[in-house]
């Protein structure tokens, strides 16, 4: 069965992250840029988490208590024991747990992350293959323009901007997309002369 994609708020949000080795840090440097006040706990913790500013780091194994006020946890120890009894202290409070091993544990599952400013793009194999997600995610970042984030801050813009036209509805969206379509083909945002022909398109037509 596929997993579906709920895109969360992370921002300024407590997130555990059990475990200190590569695969937390993937996972931590993954999340950062979405804001989230993450502690990570392990007895024994790589020294590039360490140096990582706005990330708790406590030195010690796991115990319970930690579980205190979390929003989501992930469980990335090498002791596939404990990940398998912090899935279920999770689960027992209702807390969205991830474990990095094999199994069913997890209540969601981490995907591989494409980001450019407020765009996201998650993908999930739904557990089969975590090389396919990371290569598909290698795929759809060389289809991407480089400066997709000031095109879409620049489509933000366009959206507030014909909100207040006459317009109705469909012709605004279909507006949006001429233009989102014009400024990748340009390569990034419209002069205000670029934009002028592609917006009378549709208000020529009003009565
Ligand atoms: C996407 C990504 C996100 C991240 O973790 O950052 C991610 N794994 C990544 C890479 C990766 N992981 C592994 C390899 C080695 C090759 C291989 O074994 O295939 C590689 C490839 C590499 O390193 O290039 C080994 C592996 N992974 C899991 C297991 C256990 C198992 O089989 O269930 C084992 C075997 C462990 C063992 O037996 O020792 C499990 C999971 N890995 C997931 C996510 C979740 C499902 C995602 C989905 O639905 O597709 C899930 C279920 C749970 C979770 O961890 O959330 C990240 C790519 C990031 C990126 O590049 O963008
Ligand atoms: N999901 C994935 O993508 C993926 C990929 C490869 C491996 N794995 C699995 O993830 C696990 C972690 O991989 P790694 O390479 O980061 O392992 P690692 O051995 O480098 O690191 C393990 C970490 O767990 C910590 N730890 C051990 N006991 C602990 C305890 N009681 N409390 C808190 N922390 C404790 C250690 O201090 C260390 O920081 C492996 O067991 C492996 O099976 C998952």
């Amino acid at each position: 069965m596929a997993y579906f994609p709920f895109f969360i708020d992370l921002d300024q949000k407590p997130g555990l992250v059990v475990g200190g080795g590569p695969v937390a840090a993937r996972k931590i440097r993954t999340l950062l840029p979405y804001g989230p006040r993450l502690t990570v706990c392990a007895p024994s913790v790589l020294p590039e988490l360490e140096a990582l500013p706005g990330l708790a780091v406590r030195k010690e194994p796991f115990s319970p208590d930690l579980l205190e006020g979390a929003f989501f946890v992930i469980a990335a120890t090498d002791d596939r024991e404990l990940n398998r009894r912090i899935a279920g202290l999770c689960r027992a409070r209702n807390l969205p747990v991830n474990v990095a091993d094999p199994g069913t544990e997890s209540t969601f599952l981490f995907p591989s992350v494409v980001q450019r400013g407020p765009m996201t793009i998650g993908i999930s194999t739904g557990g089969t293959s975590p090389t396919a997600a990371h290569v598909l995610k290698e795929q759809i970042e060389g289809l991407l323009p480089g400066n997709l984030e000031e095109i879409l801050l620049w489509m933000d813009g366009m959206r507030e901007e014909l909100k207040g036209s006459p317009l109705p509805q469909p012709k605004r969206s279909a507006c949006l997309s001429r233009l989102f379509a014009a400024a990748l083909q340009a390569g990034g945002p419209l002069s205000r002369e670029e934009i002028q022909p592609l917006l009378s398109l549709e208000t020529e037509e009003l009565p």
